[in-house]
């Protein structure tokens, strides 16, 4: 049975329709056979309660600047608001899910990423056993990217690469859905493939800009470990996930 992983970004928990599109697409893989475990990001909550709580929220490379003293709000917008936000579309499109963290089950390790970042977390894979008890007992997990170190420390986890690391334990395949129809150049314009060359290169010359560079060296880092390509698409469409799952070019694919 095909297992696939599929990340969803923010901005897609924000409206109803699309979410709700997304999850009768996952109902309708589950018809098909495959096994749908999500990992989702909700960056734009933790950005909204920053800011009703007059927190000033800095971003370095992509990554939230995360002092312990922040998690609290953070661990609140993802593993709560977010997650149960993701849990509440499963039900509305007829999909049972169970909301958890990278921290549950021994799913991951984590580690600190650096002094400068605070709290956020490079996490490894350890445990696949209740994602599997779950997706066998037709249960959709829903994983938000809240890790813990060794020492019970939480962690904040950039979501591309929880999903990245999901997808490597599970050894499934990987969708990076975001709110763009991938990589786009200079001119924005779709780019259909990307080689690690490619993307440092449009790093370099400002094109690949924050969020997207962790999504695309993450889709990089999966698309080695699994020796595939890895997609970035848009989840306006979801009806193009089948399609996408059978090789059909949709949106960019990133090359091992
Ligand atoms: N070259 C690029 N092509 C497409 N999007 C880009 C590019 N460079 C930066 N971006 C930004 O990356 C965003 C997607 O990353 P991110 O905000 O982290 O999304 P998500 O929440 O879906 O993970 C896009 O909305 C866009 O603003
Ligand atoms: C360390 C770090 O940057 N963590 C992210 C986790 C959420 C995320 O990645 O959300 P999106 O996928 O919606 O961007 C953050 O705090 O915003």
């Amino acid at each position: 049975m095909s297992l696939v992983v599929i990340k969803l970004g923010g901005a897609v928990m924000e409206q109803a329709e699309p979410a709700l599109n997304l999850f009768r697409a996952v109902a309708q893989m589950q018809e098909k056979g495959f096994k749908v475990v999500l990992v989702h990001g909700g960056g734009i909550f933790v950005e909204q309660q920053m800011q009703a709580q007059n927190v000033v929220s800095d971003k370095l490379n992509g990554l939230r600047v995360t002092p312990d003293e922040h998690m609290p709000i953070v661990v609140g917008a993802l593993a709560g608001y977010a997650n149960k936000l993701l849990v509440s579309y499963a039900k509305q499109s007829g999909v049972n899910a169970a909301g958890i963290s990278l921290a549950d089950g021994g799913l991951t390790t984590a580690t600190e990423v650096s002094s400068e970042l605070g709290a956020v977390g490079i996490c490894k894979a350890n445990s696949a056993a209740l994602v599997m008890a779950l997706t066998d007992a037709n249960i959709v997990p829903v994983v938000s990217s809240i890790a813990m170190s060794e020492t019970g420390r939480l962690l904040n986890v950039n979501a591309d690469d929880a999903a990245t690391v999901i997808a490597q334990l599970l050894q499934a395949d990987l969708v990076l859905l975001s709110d763009v129809d991938g990589v786009l150049d200079g001119n924005r314009q779709l780019i259909p493939e990307l080689d690690e060359k490619k993307i440092e290169q449009l790093v370099v010359d400002g094109v690949i800009t924050d969020g997207m560079i962790p999504k695309t060296r993450a889709a990089l880092a999966t698309a080695r470990s699994l020796q595939r390509p890895i997609a970035v698409a848009n989840w306006r469409y979801p009806e193009r996930l089948a399609d996408l799952l059978a090789g059909a070019p949709v949106g960019t694919r990133i090359l091992p």
